[in-house]
């Protein structure tokens, strides 16, 4: 595994953001545009800031989510929410953000659009990934209703999960887009997280979902 270990979180955060600035300035340099993955959740908030305000062509970049809960972005749940006040602001605010959520009463409502919506922008070139103490990832939860076919080799790109850690109904990128990523960076803190992951990287991603990443990923660690 490819541990990095940071002094602090606040370290770790101005560092992440800078590699992950670079990661983007790499992709940039060899194509249009660059398709950047990015967590919800209560971790990549300082990250997000500290990139937000760094100069990069981000009229040239496309920020999707790994996964969004089907809240509407008045929620304090919506990880929209989150990226419109941490990371599309400043300079990032010339991004374009594309959506994981769309006003309907449940994901499958409106999955074939939200495919669609991603699709094009397909293999991810720069990722920023979260992970639960549960050791999910996205929202590819252990014991999820349809972890078993978002795990699959032939998943949809997109599908909407259910699962017992999850308050409400999740839409998530699914394993093989996740782990097709050309740049992957894991985000965690906190000793029960990494105490989680080491566990994750003995489990087959069943058990343990984040495991369907971890080759090849950067693992990004302060306590
Ligand atoms: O629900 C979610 O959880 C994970 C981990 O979040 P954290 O609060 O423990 O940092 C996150 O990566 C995912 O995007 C989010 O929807």
């Amino acid at each position: 595994m490819n541990l990095v270990e940071y002094p602090d979180r606040d370290l770790l955060a101005l560092d992440l953001a800078e590699v992950l600035a670079d990661a983007l300035n790499q992709s940039l340099r060899q194509k249009d545009r660059a398709t950047f993955a990015v967590p919800g959740g209560t971790s990549p908030g300082p990250v997000f800031q500290a990139l937000s305000q760094v100069h990069l062509p981000w009229d040239r970049v496309d920020v999707m989510l790994t996964d969004e809960r089907w809240v509407p972005e008045s929620s304090d749940r919506s990880n929209t929410a989150l990226l419109r006040r941490s990371l599309l602001t400043g300079p990032a605010a010339a991004a374009t953000l594309i959506p994981l959520y769309d006003a309907a009463p449940a994901p499958e409502d409106r999955l074939e659009t939200l495919i669609a919506g991603v699709a094009p922008l397909l293999p991810i070139d720069v990722m920023l990934i979260g992970m639960g103490a549960d050791m999910h990832t996205a929202s590819l939860f252990p014991g999820a209703d349809r972890l078993t076919e978002g795990l699959s080799g032939d998943a949809p790109l997109l599908l909407p999960m259910r699962a017992p850690g999850a308050p409400e109904p999740r839409v998530t990128l699914t394993a093989p887009v996740l782990s097709g990523a050309l740049d992957i960076h894991l985000l965690i803190m906190g000793t029960e997280k990494k105490e989680a992951l080491l566990r994750a990287s003995q489990l087959p991603p069943a058990e343990a979902p984040v495991a369907c990443l971890l080759e090849g990923a950067t693992i990004h660690y302060a306590d």
